[in-house]
């Protein structure tokens, strides 16, 4: 069974797309799935390098130490097939009625999503002000918050919602129900 919508997340280092993700999750349930297009890519380099995924995929610091050398070799990767990530975290995901990617970064991510998803596609941008990002951790890091990476989507201005996520944010059930509104035709 294909998925019957497609929610695509983008933000800001900090700005809450797991925090949101998850808590939408927890909410749809067993009707949804979430899809972390970093997902190949952190299994690719833990293996490679021996380290512990679980750690990479968590929201702490250990995921900092390999971000520069992550990015440099999915770009690599992307330069011969923007889609090949998006493809393998789209292949692992179970039959769910709703898809809840939480982490597209690249204009060739939506475009991979429309190429192969056509009008399943909502695209979310959170956004939250820089204050607030720090006071959740955020550090300004060269070669990670001025590259494709963290930056391709600023000038993106298509979103079906954007959301704020920093001073002045609607409490989290407001904010779900504006996600859920994209939803209401299923
Ligand atoms: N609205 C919020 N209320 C409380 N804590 C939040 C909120 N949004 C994010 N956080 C917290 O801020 C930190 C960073 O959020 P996270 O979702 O990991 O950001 P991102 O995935 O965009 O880097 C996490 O510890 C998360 O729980
Ligand atoms: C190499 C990466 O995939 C690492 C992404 O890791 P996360 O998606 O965990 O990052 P944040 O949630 O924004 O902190 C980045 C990329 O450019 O593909």
């Amino acid at each position: 069974m294909p998925p019957r919508i497609i929610l695509l997340f983008s933000g800001k280092r900090k700005s809450g797309k797991d925090y949101l993700t998850d808590n939408l999750k927890k909410l749809l349930s067993d009707r949804s799935e979430v899809i972390k297009i970093s997902q190949p890519i952190k299994s690719h380099w833990a293996k490679e390098k021996n380290l512990n995924l679980n750690e990479l995929l968590s929201d702490g610091e250990y995921k900092e130490l390999y971000r520069i050398e992550m990015i440099k070799w999915s770009d690599e990767m992307r330069d011969q097939d923007y889609g090949c990530f998006c493809r393998v975290a789209c292949q692992n995901a179970a039959d769910k009625p709703i898809w809840i990617v939480s982490d597209i970064r690249r204009k060739t991510d939506i475009l991979w999503f429309k190429e192969n998803y056509g009008d399943l596609i909502r695209s979310i941008r959170i956004s939250a002000d820089l204050e607030t990002r720090k006071k959740r951790g955020f550090q300004f890091t060269s070669g990670v918050d001025d590259v494709t990476s963290e930056c391709d989507l600023d000038d993106y201005t298509d979103w079906d919602l954007v959301i704020n996520n920093g001073k002045g944010r609607q409490q989290l059930e407001e904010q779900l129900g504006s996600i859920l509104g994209l939803l209401s035709h299923l």
